[in-house]
Parts: structure tokens; sequence; C-alpha cells
């Protein structure tokens, strides 16, 4: 293990490692392995020594250097074998620990070869058929470049409503694209701004005056080897946005825009030459020309498909589309984890104030900074568990039904997938947000530096709150499905599912019946079954008042669309919002089970039980009233103090704690948070580094101009 990891500098750090409960190398391997360690190790070199890599992703730099290094970065990580997805797949845990050293990185980059790349590839991959292979194998060949185009400007979260219009000629046997007004026009593209020469593009199918709702087009945009736009396509920037300026987002306006049949994406209905629309299952589409494995058509023309029920086809359909939110929580968790290594580094240096003659403390020492920090790392250890798990199991699930090894349950499994990854994107999402304001806020006046790093990571992580699902608008596909579950629960009726997060709704009567808040001292409350035992009661409690609620809006003549919309905030959305955690935290509770180290186990219960507790203070403790749970002050006074013991027994731990799952001191790029601690040296480094810091500015003359014009 020596080998593996080396220590880190001595410095002024050294006062909390060598206080740290636990040995800081044991529990990284333990959480990793040794050989995901490895792999982290081998791909932090590669960046480091890429000469891409080399010119850094300021966001100081001007628009079109941000942009023009973040493309040859792009490029530069499609070339490395490291971070492909063939090396990937040899072991699962790869995929979370390449998007975290990716995205540690450079996000802006990451996120161009995501969309141009990745995305565009499965899109096509998911909804097309043989005859689109080539654009498949054009992206790899690094021939072209994608984008995928379903927002509009008038339509976001809503893409039913979106008003792009492709219309079957039967005459020229092509589509005709087009764009009424500027409302229409797609937009927010990643890629598409400047260098997508192809888009997946979703567009209303019309064929002779009849619509057949939303279905997608590969549409050629730019000519590959000029990178001007066909005649019939308006395609521009949007121009700089608060943050990830590497990515170029655009918009793009067709203008009765022609493009072939065969570029309807096929896999689920299709146009013959003569305009008829049909259906996949009435569709013979040759064997050979499927390129997954979902389903298949035999030689006699037969559509056959492990999963029978086209409803269930859709549940696995579903999982295989969750990829993007399960990405996007690691995301979360990696810029989440980046602030909270500046502010905890920072804090274990940073000295103010203390007792009278015996000197200055570590405001790491400060009860109210303990709180604002330790449960965020507690989070983000959660959360990177939950995250490593999750994108194992949903990347193990998306190669079985790839290659036409779909387990038996595969349908529920894709449903789980879909309500777990509909939270845990958003839950990942707000935590981190929170955890990067925090940040800011608890390294105060340098944290507003921008070398201190926390500016770019905040306005890095933003977007990740809006795209690939708005969290507020997705959050509610979790609570749709769970509340599917009440007439289960009121029948007393087993529940189970592939992943098992709902199994404990089978006791759902019961659990709202009998579970009482019983603790009579701290060590009762910080106990991870009484945390879970909570959590189960807030969910079934949750469940059935968000049940009530809706029928009682329906009752009270509401329609079906308003009752569920009224039944959001307080009832549905912390449904969801408790389902997630708990889930989080039996994930966590599994692992912790696994380890074999007392100190270890002790340290990784007391994160779990902290994150519990303290979210349970957060978002639940109005619910544990109202529904009986807790009556008197016991319950929140208990909660609170062993919240506040258990940041006290973890401050001495905070250091190895982030220096378990902290990026290298290249990736961080931080003044404040490198990991000798060093803080005051680099800041004086970063000051004068700056060419006008002790000189003149250049418009001095304007100066003295100014000053000696008002002296007379
Ligand atoms: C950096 C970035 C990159 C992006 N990349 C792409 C891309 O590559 N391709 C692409 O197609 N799109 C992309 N998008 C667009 C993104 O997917 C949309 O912004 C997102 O789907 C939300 O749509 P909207 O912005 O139109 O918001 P709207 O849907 O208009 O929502 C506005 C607000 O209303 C609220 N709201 C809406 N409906 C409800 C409801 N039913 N109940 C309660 N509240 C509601 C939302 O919570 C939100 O706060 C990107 C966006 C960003 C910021």
């Amino acid at each position: 293990m020596s080998n593996l990891l080396e220590n880190f500098k001595p410095g002024p750090l050294d006062i909390y490692r060598k206080n740290a409960s636990f040995d800081w190398k044991k529990l990284k391997v333990f959480l990793e392995t040794e050989d995901i360690i490895k792999y982290q190790t081998e791909g932090y070199e590669v960046l480091r020594n890429h000469p891409d890599f080399s010119e850094g992703n300021s966001s100081s730099k001007s628009l079109d250097d941000q942009r023009r290094i973040a493309f040859k970065q792009c490029m530069a990580q499609k070339s490395m074998d490291i971070f492909s997805i063939n090396y990937q797949i040899m072991d699962l845990k790869r995929t979370t620990a390449a998007t975290r050293i990716l995205f540690s990185s450079n996000a802006g980059a990451t996120i161009k070869f995501t969309v141009g790349d990745t995305l565009f590839k499965s899109s096509v991959m998911n909804m097309g058929t043989a005859r689109h292979q080539k654009y498949i194998d054009d992206v790899d060949e690094g021939k072209i470049f994608g984008a995928y185009c379903l927002t509009e400007i008038g339509h976001g979260s809503n893409a039913r409503g979106m008003r792009t219009t492709a219309t079957y000629d039967k005459q020229k046997k092509k589509f005709v694209l087009h764009s009424p007004d500027f409302e229409a026009a797609k937009c927010w593209a990643g890629g598409l701004g400047q260098t997508a020469m192809f888009a997946t593009v979703y567009a209303q199918l019309v064929i002779e005056g009849e619509k057949y709702g939303l279905h997608a087009f590969v549409v050629p945009l730019r000519n590959p080897n000029t990178l001007l736009p066909y005649p019939g396509v308006i395609v521009g920037d949007m121009g700089e946005k608060l943050g990830l300026n590497g990515i170029d987002n655009g918009f793009v306006q067709f203008n009765h825009y022609e493009i072939p049949r065969e570029n309807l994406l096929n896999k689920v209905a299709d146009v013959t030459e003569d305009g008829r629309f049909l259906q996949f299952n009435h569709y013979e589409i040759p064997r050979e020309n499927l390129l997954n494995k979902v389903a298949d058509v035999t030689e006699d023309g037969r559509y056959v498909s492990p999963i029978k029920d086209p409803n269930k086809r859709h549940g696995a359909a579903l999982g295989s589309l969750s990829a993007g939110r399960v990405n996007i929580a690691c995301i979360c968790e990696t810029l989440g984890v980046k602030a909270l290594t500046i502010a905890v580094r920072y804090a274990a240096v940073r000295r103010q104030f203390g007792p009278d003659g015996r000197g200055e403390v570590p405001i790491l020492e400060y009860q109210s900074h303990q709180l604002r920090l330790i449960p965020y790392l507690a989070a983000a250890y959660v959360l990177r568990n939950f995250n490593t798990w999750f994108s194992e199991v949903f990347h193990q699930f998306t190669i079985e039904t790839l290659t036409g090894n779909a387990r038996p349950d595969a349908p529920e499994m894709g449903i789980e997938i879909h309500g777990v990854s509909s939270a845990s994107k958003p839950m990942a999402g707000w935590l981190m947000k929170e955890a990067i304001q925090e940040s800011r806020e608890a390294c105060a006046g340098h944290g507003y530096l921008k070398a201190a790093g926390l500016g770019d990571i905040r306005n890095e992580h933003d977007a990740n709150l809006t795209y690939e699902g708005e969290n507020h608008v997705l959050i509610q596909q979790t609570s749709n499905w769970l509340l599917k579950m009440w007439p289960a629960v009121l029948q007393r009726k087993p529940i189970s599912s592939p992943l098992k997060s709902i199994d404990f709704l089978s006791n759902g009567l019961e659990i709202l019946e009998k579970s009482r808040f019983s603790a009579k001292s701290v060590e009762e409350v910080i106990r991870l079954d009484s945390v879970i035992k909570t959590y189960q009661w807030v969910i079934c409690h949750l469940l059935r008042a968000t049940h009530n609620k809706v029928e009682s809006q329906i009752k009270s003549g509401k329609d079906a669309f308003t009752a569920k919309s009224d039944s959001q905030v307080y009832y549905a959305k912390s449904l969801a919002i408790a389902f997630v955690q708990h889930f989080m935290l039996q994930r966590m509770i599994a692992t912790i089970s696994e380890s074999t180290d007392a100190s270890l186990t002790n340290v990784l219960t007391k994160l779990c039980s902290l994150f519990g507790l303290w979210a349970i203070e957060k978002y639940h403790l109005a619910t544990l009233y109202q529904g009986g749970f807790a009556t008197g002050p016991t319950a929140p006074t208990l909660i609170q103090d062993s919240i506040l013991r258990l940041c006290a027994e973890l401050k001495n731990d905070a250091v190895s704690l982030v220096d378990v799952i902290a990026v290298p001191d290249f990736l961080l790029n931080s003044v404040l948070g490198a990991s000798d601690g060093m803080v005051y040296k680099r800041l004086q480094d970063s000051m004068l580094q700056n060419q006008y810091c002790i000189n003149r500015p250049p418009w001095w003359r304007d100066i003295v101009k100014t000053t000696l014009q008002n002296k007379l």
C-alpha cells in the first residue's frame, strides 16, 4: 500500500493529520480498491503530462481561448485509451473514477466530449438502426462532431410542446425540417454553437397533414470540410455563460431544410417511401439492422424481444436513458469534493482569535465552523459511495441490455433506475450547490479570490441543477413512481424491487402504526438503525400524505394535472427527497458492513449517522411532528446534540477525510486548498504573479491627469 499512495509533504496540516482516528490510506483502499487507485494515478499522470492540458483552463482567458483550449482537450480526451469505454468496462468502478478525474480537470472540455461524442453517438445507437451506423463510425474516427438538440427557445422541460416540424415529402422522399419562428429554434445544445457538423434533432413528425408526435432525426448542419452551415440551416452560438465557457452552446433554426428519409432514427417507428407511418412492432426491420439487442427481428420478419410486454420494454429503455443523470450526480459530487477539500484544509490552517494567552486557534475548532462544513463532508462521502455503486449497477444493466443478456427483471430494474436517478441527480445537485457556497463563505475573504478556485467550481456546478432534467421537474418522476406503490402498501402486499430501494414499504402500515421516536439519549439517536427507522417512517408518512393530498384536491374539483401540481411542495417533493436520502444511507450502511477494520467502521459510521441526522433536522423535522412520530421537545434537542457531538468527534478526522477523496494539487488548482497547507506562501506567489501587482497600470497617466485636474 505504501507504494500505491504517496505521503503528503509535511506542513501546517500535520497537526490534524497526526490526530486522525484512522489511516487515510487504508480508508482509501477500502472505499476505492487498489485497482482503482492505480487507475486514478495513471489517469492523473496522463493529464499532467499531456501538452494540451498544460495551458490550463482558466476562466480568466478570453472566450475564444477557452473554446480553443476546451476543443483541444476534448479531442485529447478522445485519444486517451485510459478514458475510453473499452478501458472502463474492464472494471465498472472505472466509470466513476474517470468522471471524477476528467471533471476535476476541465469540466467544459469534458462536457464537450460527453455531448459531442458520447451523447450524440448513444442517441443514434439507442434510437437508430444499422443504416445509421456510419454516423457512429464517423464520430469514432474523429471525422465528425455531433450535438443533441431537444430544447427549444420556447420549450424546455415540456418536451411535448416542441414546435420544430419534420414534414414528409412523398415526391422527394425527404423530410422537411422547419422552425416556424425563433421560439421554435433549438437551443442550448452543447457543441452546436461553433463545432457540431451533425445533430440528433427532435421534431414533430407530420405526414400528409397528420401529426405523429416527437421523433428524432440525424441532421447534417455544417459541411465537415468547411464548417460552413448548409443552406436552410441558421446555426449560431449563444454567447458567454455563467460558467462552462469552454463549451459552445448554440441555437439552430431550420428554414424548410430537406434531409433524406433515412435520417429518421427508426428504431421505434419509420416512414415508408410512400409516406406510411409504421410503429416498430409492425415493422420488419432486417434482422442485422438493429443496433442493439433490446429487441430483434427474426429472419422470417417477426419482432422478438426478451421482454414481451410493451410497457416493460419501455421500462428497460427508461433505465438505459438514465445515463446522463447517473453521471451528473457523480459530477456534482466531484465538484463538491473539490470545494470541501479547499475549505477544510483552509479551516485547519487559518487561525482567528483564541483563549487569552494561548494563541489563536484554527477556525476548524469553532463549533459553528464544524457545523458549516462537516455535515457536507459527510454528505459527500455518502453521495460518493452511492454514485460508485449506482454507476456500476447502471452500466452493468446497460451492457446486459445492449448485448441481449437482459436479466429477467430488467423492466422493473429499468423503472427503478429511472425512479432513483430522477431523485439522486437533484439531491446531489442541491447538496453540493450548498456545500460549494458554504465552502466559499467558510474561506471568507480569501475564498472570494479567483485563485482560491471556489468561484469557478460554483459556476461549473451551477448548470448541473438545470440540464438533463431541471431538478424540480425531474424529481416529480420519483414521487410519481413511489405513489404507484401506495395501493400495495394499503393492502399489506409484499413490495420488492431489484435494487431493494422500496422493499421496506411492505411493512408500510406497520411502520406508520407502531414506529415512534423513543430515544432517550444521544447514543441511541446516533445509532444507524435508529436513523433508518426515522427515515422509513418519514417516507411512509409522506407517501400516505401525498396520496391523500392529491385525492383531496381532485375531490375539491381540480383536474388531475392541477391536483398533482398543487401537491408537490411539502408533499411529493419531500417524499422523493426522503426516499433518496434513505436509499443513499442504506447503500452506505451496506458498504460499512464490509469493513473489517474497527477504525474505518467507526469513522464511516459517524459520517453516515451525521448525514442522516443532519438531513432529518434540515428537511424533515416538522414532518416528524405533523405525523405524530415525535411529541414534546426531546426529539429536536437530542437530534441537534447528536449532530454537534458527531461534528466535534469528526473534527480531527476532517483533514484526513478530505485527503482520501481529494484530487491532486494540479487539478485542485487552489491557493487555499493545496495538500501541503502552505496557504500564505501560495497566496503571496499568486498575488505577485499578476503583472500589475506592484507595477503601475498601463493607464496610470489617466489617474495622474485626473487628480491634477481636480487639484487645479
Ligand atoms: C449548460 C447547459 C447545457 C445544456 N445542454 C443541452 C443540450 O445539449 N441539449 C439540449 O437539448 N438542451 C440542453 N440544455 C437545456 C436544458 O436541458 C434545459 O435548460 C432544461 O431542460 C430546462 O428547460 P428550460 O431551461 O426551458 O426551463 P423551463 O422548462 O422553462 O423551466 C423554467 C422553470 O420553471 C419550472 N417548472 C417548469 N415546469 C414545471 C412544473 N411542471 N412544475 C414545477 N415547476 C416547473 C422549472 O423548475 C424551472 O425552474 C442545456 C442547458 C444548460 C444550462
